[in-house]
């Protein structure tokens, strides 16, 4: 039988049986732990499995003045009911082998019994105990096909306990869980039925009476000599009628055993007659007893952890249910008919089909016939001009559900133009296959004539959003049709937008376009994170690196004409809000400890410098380098914030370079110059921070390991390595 028929026989048993489920599993917790609770204090006396009828009896007929009954309960405690010298009855629980009273019974609470009866019949009588009882046969289907499930997944039951591969936390906790569980699952289920069942009508069996032939004249025996009560432990007994009047021939003792009663005659201690009880009673008693755990504390415990977990399975099977059905494919604006792009998608749980829903949604942004589907719904495209296939894998390199027909569909359809196609393979290199589906389409694809490989195929580890940028860029470089490029983007959950608020933006400088926005809010950030903001109201982010400096959000921006984020916070009109979002960025945060802390940035790089200088107030040693195009009134800005901060003991020096002014400098000159300053700080373990220009970076990084052969006879790989390199460049 496929997967798919197991899988939706397990959700649709557990959707009937659910809200029932939840109800006694809760039940079932509490229950469990009674169970537990009620066996302290402990009346089990130590000898207790050693003790005869023999030994028990006579003691107690000598300790007390009429003895009712005794009873041994399931936690093997005695209990007698008995009348005392003034003809007052009492039960205690007493100690059968002196006699003597160990402690008063106490009713089971309120609550308890509440509890109980919620559990056995929901309030509802004869109808609550038949639906208690369907609704364990359900969890006993749901385990069994559970079973299946977990066997199909691993490969084979001889794999059944080998590693779990951790896909998402509800799956692989489902199905953890769901390996130790199921068989106290499987039990409770099981006993459940049973319990229901064995109290059927024709179920329930009668039980057979034995008569004995009754001698006449047999000698008078003692109790201690009676042969039955030397041969019966006080274990096997449940119960225990003594005779109302003692000596009296007519009133026998009725002996309950669990799985018959004996009558006996107390003179003469022959057997009179004996009733053994029907194997369904039996069978029920052992049920009760595995089902509640009464007997023994350890699998009490098993129980309650049991039922707890199916409450986790409830939840963790919903969640896994929830993500499944995200493969499913919205409505296309464009129809197989017209699409240009077609991206096919195989998803089993839904992450590779955001992968294609975010493309597919910028496709469409950029004016392109974009058109989805899954790839069993693979069919002739007759105006396509590529095709882009995303698919995960399952099992040993096999399709997703979704794309199991996909190979027997291209074979039969063979496109009619030629059509570029373009493999992405989602897997996780936990498994020996990775990504081995989409191996097999891409081989299988560029063996039909119709198509044309644009790009290699490209495998994605574990969904990593930057993996799939790496394909990303592949794409822009060789297309027309570009796709945004910031891992962000891909990440997994749409991200949590805040509304924050504009309090400033600055006048461009003439020169070079710089302008600066102030933004105040109270969201939590860093300097060096970065603010995320949505220009075109859309998906698409543009991140700004953040300064925090006097408490305020602050962004150096470059106007650029066509530059959708920097036009967009140029127009920002102040008070207003926009939504944005912080993307933190840890490995750019300010050290907290350093010998020493050398900023090199370019250009608008500067912006975290600033809030990171503002927030120095632990004083480390740090200098400011700084490459700008012209001194105007922004760089003397800067300047002054310098000054102010070098009187504050939170900066020690800086220097600006300008590369259209005269005496043109870059900032690398500026290294260059001071080569013996950077090569000792980098040897004494201090830090170099640098924000900008990629190109900036390559040629600092180019210069620094200059100087490190030169003056430390060293690379400068080392320290980098070392983490005394953070950038932040692009
Ligand atoms: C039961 C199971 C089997 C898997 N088998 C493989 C495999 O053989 N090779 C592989 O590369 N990835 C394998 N994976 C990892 C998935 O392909 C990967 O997590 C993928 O990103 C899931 O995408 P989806 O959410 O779109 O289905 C397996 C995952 C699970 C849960």
């Amino acid at each position: 039988m496929t997967l798919s028929i197991w899988r939706y026989a397990h959700l649709a048993l557990a959707i009937l049986s659910s809200a029932f489920l939840i109800i006694l599993s809760i039940t079932g917790v509490i229950l469990a732990v009674d169970a537990i609770n009620e066996k302290s204090p402990a009346y089990k006396v130590d000898n207790f499995e050693n003790l005869t009828l023999a030994q028990v009896i006579p003691t107690l007929r000598e300790n007390y003045f009429e003895i009712l009954e005794i009873k041994v309960d399931h936690n093997d405690f005695v209990t007698i009911d008995a009348m005392d010298e003034n003809g007052n009855s009492f039960q205690a629980y007493i100690n059968p082998s002196t006699g003597k009273k160990l402690g008063e019974i106490v009713p089971k609470s309120d609550f308890i019994n509440w509890i109980t009866s919620l559990h056995r019949s929901l309030f509802l009588k004869e109808t609550g105990r038949a639906i208690v009882g369907v609704v364990s046969f359900l969890l006993l289907l749901i385990s069994i096909s559970g079973l299946i499930l977990v066997i199909k997944r691993q490969q084979g039951i001889k794999n059944f306990f080998t590693k779990v591969n951790k896909d998402s936390f509800s799956q692989y906790f489902h199905v953890v869980t769901g390996r130790w569980l199921l068989i106290p699952i499987f039990i409770i289920a099981l006993t459940g039925t049973f319990i229901f069942l064995a109290r059927l009508e024709p179920l329930i069996g009668k039980p057979t009476e034995v008569e004995h032939q009754i001698k006449e004249n047999l000698p008078a025996k003692e109790l201690k000599e009676i042969e039955f009560f030397q041969n019966t432990k006080l274990s096997k007994v449940e119960k225990i009628e003594f005779p109302f009047i003692p000596d009296d021939e007519a009133e026998p003792f009725i002996v309950h055993l669990r799985k018959k009663t004996v009558t006996i005659n107390q003179v003469n201690g022959s057997i009179i007659s004996e009733s053994i009880h029907p194997y369904s009673a039996i069978v029920e008693k052992f049920n009760i007893d595995l089902h509640t755990g009464r007997t023994n504390v350890i699998w009490a415990a098993i129980l309650g952890i049991a039922s707890l977990n199916i409450l986790f399975f409830i939840w963790s099977g919903f969640v896994i249910t929830i993500k499944r059905t995200r493969t499913k494919i919205g409505k296309n604006k464009y129809t197989a008919n017209q699409a240009e792009i077609v991206l096919l998608v195989g998803s089993e749980n839904g992450s590779t089909l955001g992968f294609a829903n975010k493309i597919h949604a910028q496709f469409l942004a950029n004016g392109q016939k974009s058109y989805m589907a899954q790839m069993n719904q693979y069919e002739v495209y007759p105006n396509a001009k590529n095709i882009i296939i995303l698919t995960s894998t399952y099992g040993l390199g096999d399709a997703p559900t979704n794309a199991k027909k996909f190979e027997e569909l291209v074979i039969k359809n063979p496109q009619k133009n030629n059509i570029s196609f373009s493999v992405i393979g989602f897997g996780s290199i936990a498994y020996s296959e990775f990504c081995g589906y989409a191996i097999k389409v891409d081989q299988l694809l560029a063996k039909q004539a119709w198509a044309t490989r644009l790009l290699e195929l490209k495998t994605i580890n574990d969904k990593s959003p930057e993996e799939f940028t790496n394909w990303v860029n592949a794409w822009n470089e060789i297309t027309e049709i570009q796709l945004a490029s910031t891992p962000a983007l891909y990440a997994g959950k749409a991200p949590r937008l805040k509304n924050i608020k504009v309090e400033k933006v600055t006048k461009t400088s003439t020169e070079d376009a710089t302008f600066k926005v102030i933004f105040d809010s109270k969201i939590k950030y860093q300097s060096g994170d970065l603010l995320a903001i949505y220009p075109a109201h859309d998906h698409r982010e543009r991140l700004y690196s953040i300064g925090k400096v006097d408490s305020k959000m602050q962004l150096i921006v470059k106007l650029h004409e066509f530059g959708l984020g920097s036009q967009f916070l140029h127009n920002l009109s102040e008070n207003t809000t926009i939504k944005a979002r912080i993307v933190k960025n840890k490995a750019f945060h300010f050290p907290k400890k350093a010998s020493k802390v050398i900023m090199i940035a370019n250009g608008t790089g500067i912006a975290p410098f600033l809030g990171m200088i503002d927030e120095n107030k632990n004083k480390i040693e740090t200098y400011l380098y700084t490459g700008l195009r012209f001194n105007n009134h922004i760089s003397k800005e800067y300047q002054n914030f310098a000054q102010k901060q070098i009187q504050n003991k939170q900066l020690n020096e800086f220097h600006f370079a300008f590369s259209r002014e005269e005496n043109r400098q870059y900032v690398m000159d500026l290294v260059k110059r001071d080569d013996d300053f950077f090569a000792q700080t980098l040897k004494n373990g201090g830090i170099i921070m640098i924000c900008g220009a990629l190109a900036m970076q390559h040629d600092i990084e180019k210069v620094l390991e200059e100087i490190c052969q030169s003056h430390l006879n060293q690379s400068f790989n080392d320290f980098k390595t070392n983490g005394q390199f953070l950038t932040d460049c692009y």
